[in-house]
């Protein structure tokens, strides 16, 4: 990239994938997936290095590869793209805030109770995004909370104390509900299912979970895959509102746990891979070549009275500019020069050959062209009747001779251009008739062989018939 190609859109782009890339990064985090992205990103490394180095035989695979490894991505990635969708969704939409202030107090001290009694228990918080496709059983509770409540659900002697407790509207709206277990290895061994199930959900969606464990006498939330242990009822009060506070989409992007520090060096390699995927391929794509292909001319029909005669140009060699990404796609045989003759009169005409009459890709210019004009001559045509002349080749073999050659029809109506060259036309021939092996009278259907410029007034040619009568030579 030199300082002359450094404009406002380069800066602009280079900002713009560098976002991308830092999302695409904490969402990949989030989700768990980054294993699977530190895989893509080696590979990406390696045909960065590759384009540098300019090894030919390993762009050409990772070209022909990535097609194919795009959908591959799109598939393996489903699961968090429909994600990224969905919360992009829902990013519009209003989070249900409880309205009593002495909720987030209520629901805290609910928790810290049951830990300091060791009675497990999971509450789910849900965000913007509706978390119904994901959960499943339960029972409708719709109650208003209290801590008597809260602590005789999860109450082991309850039969309703299984599963998961969800708060919609500062109400508590069912209970017993089945959390999606996380597959994910993010959170150990050590934890049992409870954990697992409410990590997730967290990972589904923008919901936060709050679990008590039953062995360890402990608070934990779950938000966004994350698991953040909690000792005071301080700290509970203070998750809980800030989750019901509205979240900006920067807000949820860079909710995933890590200092300022990292955040900053994450920011900084994002941008770092940016400039160099803008200088090796980006830029490299966009780099303005010029290049020299053979296309062929290609001609509409004539009108009707007319013909077009003498010799036609076959090819013609253009000069283009443009991207390097656009001159590599060019096809020479999609893309011929197109010489209408549609509305062309009798005489000689010249067809300039410019950008108007050749279909050029968006974005690529003709510099040249070799040649710059066509000669088109087009002739009136004049209605005459042509013998029809059978083409006969070989010999008949020894011991006979051929007695005639019939034609059916012995003429034909034509068009031939008018003028000098219309005495010119003497007749019309056929495909070839082999006497070689003909041995007694026998009849062949041809077709009619004559030049471009005469045409039969009928549209079509018809077949036509061939008699050759042959008898035995007479000995002396
Ligand atoms: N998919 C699920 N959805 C909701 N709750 C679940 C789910 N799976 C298990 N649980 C709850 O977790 C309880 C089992 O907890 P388990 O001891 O296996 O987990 P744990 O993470 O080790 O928790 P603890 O630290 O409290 O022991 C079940 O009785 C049930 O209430």
């Amino acid at each position: 990239m030199t300082y002359q190609q450094l404009s406002w859109q380069t800066v602009l782009d280079i900002l713009v994938i560098s976002a991308g890339l830092f999302f695409l990064y904490r969402t990949l985090l989030r989700l768990g997936t980054w294993k699977i992205v530190s895989g893509i990103l080696v590979a990406a490394l390696f045909f960065v290095v590759a384009s540098l180095l300019d090894l030919k035989g390993v762009e050409w695979v990772y070209r022909n590869v990535s097609h194919v490894a795009v959908i591959s991505l799109i598939v393996l990635f489903q699961p968090e793209l429909r994600k990224m969708f969905e919360r992009a969704a829902s990013i519009r939409k209003k989070i249900d805030k409880p309205q009593d202030p002495g909720f987030f107090k209520l629901i805290a001290e609910s928790l810290v109770r049951m830990a300091e009694s060791g009675t497990g228990a999971i509450i789910v918080f849900p965000g913007r995004e509706n978390i119904a496709q994901w959960v499943s059983a339960g029972f409708r509770l719709e109650a208003q909370p209290s801590l008597p409540l809260i602590l005789s659900i999860f109450d082991h002697h309850s039969p309703g104390h299984d599963g998961a407790l969800i708060v919609k509207n500062g109400r508590l709206d069912a209970l017993g509900v089945r959390l999606p277990v996380s597959q994910n290895e993010r959170l150990s061994s050590d934890y049992g299912t409870r954990h697992h199930a409410a990590m997730g959900l967290s990972e589904k969606s923008d919901a936060l979970v709050a679990v008590v464990s039953e062995e360890r006498h402990q608070v934990a939330m779950f938000k966004n895959g994350q698991m953040t242990p909690l000792k005071t009822q301080t700290d509970i009060v203070a998750a809980i509102q800030n989750h019901y506070r509205a979240e900006g989409i920067f807000k949820q992007f860079l909710s995933t746990k890590g200092s300022f520090r990292t955040i900053g060096l994450e920011i900084a390699s994002s941008v770092a891979v940016a400039v160099v995927l803008w200088v090796t391929i980006i830029s490299g794509q966009g780099e303005m070549i010029e290049k020299v292909i053979s296309v062929p001319v290609e001609y509409t029909a004539t009108a009707e009275n007319v013909v077009m005669t003498g010799e036609k140009a076959k090819e013609a060699r253009l000069h283009l500019s443009g991207s390097r990404s656009d001159l590599a796609d060019l096809s020479p045989s999609t893309m011929g020069v197109k010489i209408d003759l549609a509305k062309m009169a009798a005489g000689k005409q010249t067809v300039f050959i410019s950008q108007d009459n050749l279909r050029l890709p968006k974005g690529v210019r003709l510099l040249d062209v070799d040649p710059a004009s066509i000669e088109v001559n087009i002739s009136k045509l004049s209605r005459i009747l042509l013998p029809v002349k059978p083409q006969l080749v070989g010999s008949i073999p020894d011991g006979l001779r051929m007695t005639a050659a019939r034609v059916v029809p012995e003429s034909l109506l034509v068009f031939v251009p008018s003028g000098d060259a219309e005495k010119s036309y003497k007749n019309i021939t056929t495909t070839p008739v082999y006497l070689d092996n003909i041995r007694e009278n026998t009849m062949v259907y041809c077709k009619v062989v004559a030049p471009q410029s005469v045409q039969p007034v009928d549209k079509r040619w018809p077949d036509v018939e061939i008699q050759v009568m042959v008898e035995a030579k007479s000995v002396k």
